[in-house]
């Protein structure tokens, strides 16, 4: 292979000279890379054989993207550097297996936005209706992974989510954080003057309550299941003249043909959502990861404090508490806890064995490499 660092010429002919002969280099080396990856399908059928066998290794994923930042000099950024190799990634895994990924649909919500980022384009969508068969899809075993929303940094929590973990056997392998920009759309031949309805999610709407309150405070808000579902009926009642405009963001805009009658408008420029990636399997250490639990406390003084104490005594660092109703008995509570490190990680483990002590139930849900894009 030549030189990668040769001098860079500086006719526009001998530019595309160079760039030709770099691309079939690039080329080549992407197509060694993607014969290593079906070997390595190769050896994971020949050593997991009977059981069910795991392609897709989030760890090892991971640690790749991780390195290509660390050893990224640029001109190209580090994110932008990972991005590509996000995708080579993918489209090295569908060769190994094609992976089913589950979703919070219909198409174009930010969940399947999330899941294209985290998964890459090669993957097989499967658009679900709503966040409980997100996971049966799974279960089930139709699907190989589910990606659902968790919590807003405006909005806080995803209720449906943290409650579909209560029952569920799945494990979180994954996180993915998406910056939500929110549009108001309507067809292109409705007057916006004329907006009766505004439909979106609940969670969207709450993300945009201040901007509606000062310019739409005389509109009806309308909570509909997904906001690409509010884009869809907002283009079907732009075809028989009904005024309806939706809150959704871009993929949904493009997918159904809208028009922006304003862009941009959550109340927080930051405003980020987390998702989580689930699926049946267990993930490994990778070297920066992520636990969540859920937590069952004994109904009596002082059982968030114990738990607690138990993080601080052994110097984990917790990132994230949600409290739910538990649903079994009145006033008692579920705690969903979030930490930095693996569960099996010394420190982490220790805790674990403490709050096992002290709670009537602690379920591990997963531990997961920390988001790297
Ligand atoms: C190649 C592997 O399989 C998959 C593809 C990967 C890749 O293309 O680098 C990495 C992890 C797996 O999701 C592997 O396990 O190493």
């Amino acid at each position: 292979m030549s030189n990668s660092k040769q001098a860079v010429p500086d006719t526009l002919p001998l530019l595309r000279d160079r760039i030709d002969s770099i691309d079939s280099q690039i080329q080549m080396l992407i197509n060694e890379r993607a014969r290593c990856a079906q070997k390595v399908a190769e050896v994971k059928l020949a050593e997991q054989g009977g059981e069910a066998v795991v392609f897709y290794r989030p760890e090892r994923e991971a640690q790749v993207l991780r390195r290509v930042m660390e050893r990224n000099e640029g001109p190209l950024g580090n994110e932008e550097m990972a991005k590509i190799f996000r995708q080579v990634m993918s489209s090295c895994l569908a060769l190994e297996k094609p992976m089913r990924i589950a979703f919070l649909g219909p198409e174009g919500t930010f969940t399947q936005q999330a899941a294209l980022k985290h998964f890459g384009k090669s993957i097989i969508s499967a658009p679900m209706a709503a966040i409980d068969e997100v996971f049966r899809e799974v279960e089930s075993g139709a699907a190989n992974y589910g990606v659902v929303p968790v919590e807003n940094s405006t909005e806080g929590v995803v209720n449906h989510t943290l409650d579909s973990f209560r029952d569920s056997r799945l494990k979180i392998c994954g996180e993915v954080e998406e910056r939500i920009h929110h549009h108001l759309l309507v067809s292109p031949n409705i007057n916006s003057e004329d907006v009766t309805h505004i439909y979106s999610h609940q969670q969207s709407l709450a993300q945009c309550r201040a901007w509606l309150d000062r310019y739409w405070p005389h509109v009806e808000r309308v909570a509909v299941s997904s906001n690409a579902e509010a884009a869809r009926l907002a283009a079907e009642a732009g075809r028989s003249g009904r005024a309806i405009a939706a809150i959704a963001g871009e993929v949904a805009c493009e997918l159904y043909g809208l028009t922006k009658v304003s862009a941009n408008i959550e109340d927080r420029p930051d405003n980020t959502t987390r998702f989580l990636i689930v699926g049946n399997q267990e993930v490994p250490q990778s070297g920066k990861d992520k636990t969540s639990l859920l937590i069952s406390a004994k109904n009596e003084p002082g059982a968030l404090y114990r738990l607690l104490e138990a993080f601080e005594r052994h110097g984990v660092d917790m990132t994230r508490l949600e409290t739910r109703p538990s649903l079994m008995s009145r006033w008692g509570y579920i705690f969903y806890i979030d930490f930095v490190g693996h569960y099996l990680d010394d420190e982490c483990r220790a805790v674990i064995d403490e709050l096992r002590e002290r709670a009537s139930e602690v379920k591990v849900l997963g531990s997961y490499p920390v988001a790297v894009l």
